[in-house]
């Protein structure tokens, strides 16, 4: 529906696009995730952190459509449309696919569209590149271009960053960030860097089966039982941050308001 997106700018809570209750998944004879709660709003980025197995795709995949859950529910506002980049897709690197080609496929699309589409992640000219050839930047930044062809609502996005040194990980979030203030979509991603993705995201849902604690960035770095998941061991950047932004906290209110810390 042209136009449908135009308004949608900067964040709008109170517009529900996805709620999940209490729900429970299990893959194989592995409890998955137990009694998971989340909601998605309009123009969020929320972002899911965890250790290795905790859920993240899993949770992603049941937010998709793609598996069930075997009790509780996920509710997606009529008519949402979802783009997801998978946490792997791999090219053939023999194949001579360019970006452009990549971006027209399984849906043909115009010159002008792609154009638009790679020009909205910040890879502008990549067209005509080979695929295999991208680097792993530029890669995600073509993931992303055709994740936001068809306008979603929400963009769902499984570790852009996966294989990216830390300050291609910080330009890759600067650009989520302004895709999310062009086209007004939502987006929900899992990484394993929240020191990186802290500014970038307004939640952040700590995951390790079962929701751990959630709030803004700051609230969750320095709940324990984001501690005793993660330590304090990411490179000294986590404690860096806080250094950075503790004595923020007293003269901006909005650190404290509605966050909750606490095993569910
Ligand atoms: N198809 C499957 N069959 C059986 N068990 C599965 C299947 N897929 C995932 N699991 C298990 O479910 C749990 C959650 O997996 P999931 O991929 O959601 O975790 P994750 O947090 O995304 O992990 P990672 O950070 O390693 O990508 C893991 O213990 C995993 O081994």
């Amino acid at each position: 529906m042209p136009g449908l997106h135009a308004n949608k700018r900067g964040r709008c809570p109170g517009m529900r696009l996805v709620t999940v209750d209490r729900m429970s998944v299990k893959r194989g004879s592995h409890q998955a995730l137990s009694n998971v709660d989340l909601t998605i709003d309009k123009g969020e980025i929320v972002t899911i952190v965890g250790p290795n197995g905790s859920g993240k795709s899993t949770l992603l995949r049941c937010i998709i459509g793609a598996l069930k859950p075997d009790s509780g529910t996920v509710l997606r506002e009529a008519g949402l449309r979802i783009g997801y980049v998978p946490q792997r897709l791999s090219i053939d690197a023999t194949m001579p696919l360019t970006a452009a080609r990549f971006l027209s496929l399984p849906t043909k699309r115009s010159k002008r569209e792609i154009q638009e589409a790679l020009a909205q992640v910040g890879a502008e000219g990549l067209g005509n590149r080979p695929m295999a050839g991208l680097s792993g930047g530029q890669f995600q930044r073509v993931l992303l271009a055709r994740a936001i062809m068809d306008k979603p609502d929400l963009l769902i996005l499984d570790e852009p960053t996966t294989g990216l040194d830390q300050p291609g990980s910080a330009d890759l979030y600067t650009q989520i960030e302004q895709v999310r203030r062009d086209t007004g979509a939502a987006i929900l991603m899992v990484s394993h860097e929240l020191h990186v993705v802290m500014s970038a995201s307004d939640r952040v849902v700590c995951l390790n089966g079962h929701v751990c604690c959630h709030g803004t960035p700051e609230i969750v770095a320095s709940a324990p039982e984001y501690r005793a998941l993660f330590g304090t061991g990411t490179h000294g950047a986590l404690a860096l941050y806080r250094h950075e932004h503790d004595h923020h906290h007293h003269e901006h209110g909005h650190d404290h308001a509605h966050d909750t810390c606490g095993s569910h």
